[in-house]
């Protein structure tokens, strides 16, 4: 394999929890001055009386001296835009129609050295999750579902279905999604899983008694199967001002051919994907102004999507702590947890588990990419074959 080759002629260390990457890396090519918004520190502060909402929780993002209009004119937001999904890998032929390695290979290669495949280096994984407990989170979209032109036709296959099913009944598995809980339970349809929706903040935990007692936003109550679960939602104060926002950007973004606004319940995302790069000003300039009507809701980017989520300090990293200790699985010394995802939003949660050397991100790219992920995949093809490897290697380490 060309990238072990890399790698010896680099001489680099088989990977470690601990060797890895010297320094964590940031994935978003915008500055985060550039890419988030200023708001005056006085609203940071803000919460209404009676919110059930702990001031730990209110991101602090400091003043931004320019408006949010020259963000958009000064083409910050474009730039972010323009480099939010990769472009389709171009292969090259050779006379006799054989696949020859071009430029983007030899770099996508190249940076296999610093992210190498968590299907070659499977036994490395393996080894060190040796007497371990391996818990799985997973993202949908890009990881478990190829990126589909319409967002509401992005299927996963019955056999990555079954993939998922498999591995969760050897390990504890959540998937932590952009989209809402209920429209991604609606596409993995499996109830013996966990899932966290509009980025960590809408958690359906397993129902021990005291996480959610621990945090001033969850609860306990029973999912659809009558199943003791805790009910996460730490920015449920928020759900009239998203509605409000995804009704407004619904209106403002009619008349843009290809636009698509997505209510994913404490967040919307605003797609650009079937939209003329010649109109993405105008998708920016329609998600500027409802923001500056709400300064205490924020803009992330994904793939080709604007998003508009609250500005509270959750992620999906918070979301992985949340459910390890959810699952009695924090502070534990035999467990690995394990994170596969594609996006920008996935990056919170490689650093929460490299922060703490406490487990593998795992990168599904086709291109190459900065990241805080240990490892990469390609694509999600190649997610189902290392799914499908785990529950190998668990069945044949337990005979
Ligand atoms: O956290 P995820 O599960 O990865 O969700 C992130 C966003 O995924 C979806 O949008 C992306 O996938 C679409 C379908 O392939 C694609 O059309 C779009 O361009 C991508 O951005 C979803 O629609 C969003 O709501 C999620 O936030």
């Amino acid at each position: 394999m060309l990238e072990k080759k890399l790698r010896r002629e680099l001489n680099l260390d088989p990977m470690d929890l601990k060797s890895n990457h010297a320094a964590p890396v940031l994935t978003d090519p915008t500055p985060l001055s550039k890419s988030r918004l200023g708001v005056p520190s006085s609203l940071l502060q803000y919460s209404p009386p009676g919110a059930a909402f702990s001031a730990g929780l209110i991101l602090a993002i400091p003043r931004r001296k320019a408006g949010l209009l020259d963000d958009v004119r000064s083409n910050s937001w474009l730039d972010a835009m323009k480099s939010s999904s990769p472009p389709h890998r171009k292969i090259t032929k050779d006379v006799n129609n054989e696949p020859v390695a071009n430029e983007a290979d030899i770099a996508y290669h190249t940076w296999m050295v610093k992210y190498p495949s968590a299907l070659t280096y499977f036994e490395q994984i393996t080894n060190y999750a040796k007497g371990k407990r391996i818990a799985l989170f997973l993202d949908y979209d890009g990881t478990l579902s190829p990126i589909v032109d319409n967002p509401d036709c992005a299927f996963m296959s019955d056999a990555m279905r079954a993939a998922v099913r498999r591995v969760a009944k050897h390990f504890p598995t959540a998937i932590i999604s952009g989209r809402s809980h209920d429209k991604v339970y609606e596409f993995v349809g499996l109830k013996e899983l966990y899932y966290a929706g509009s980025h960590g903040m809408d958690i359906m935990g397993p129902g021990r008694q005291s996480t959610a007692d621990d945090h001033r936003n969850g609860f306990r109550t029973s999912d659809k199967q009558g199943k003791d679960v805790n009910l996460f939602q730490p920015a449920a104060e928020f759900l009239p001002m998203i509605g409000e926002v995804y009704e407004s950007l619904v209106e403002s973004t009619k008349d843009i051919e290809g636009a698509k606004v997505e209510n994913n319940k404490f967040c919307v995302s605003v797609h650009y994907r079937n939209v003329d790069e010649k109109s993405w000003p105008a998708v920016a300039q329609c998600v500027h102004d409802v923001l500056k009507d709400y300064p205490r809701l924020r803009l992330t980017h994904g793939r080709k999507v604007l998003e508009v989520r609250p500005m509270i300090n959750w992620d999906k990293g918070k979301a992985v702590t949340f459910l390890l200790e959810s699952l009695g699985l924090s502070d534990c010394e035999d467990v690995l947890p394990i994170y596969i995802g594609d996006d920008r939003t996935d990056e919170d949660a490689f650093k929460v588990l490299r922060a703490g050397n406490r487990g593998y991100g795992i990168l599904v790219s086709a291109v190459p990419k900065e990241s805080n992920a240990f490892y990469s995949l390609r694509e999600p093809s190649e997610v189902m074959e290392f799914l499908k490897s785990l529950v190998m290697w668990r069945k044949s380490s337990a005979l």
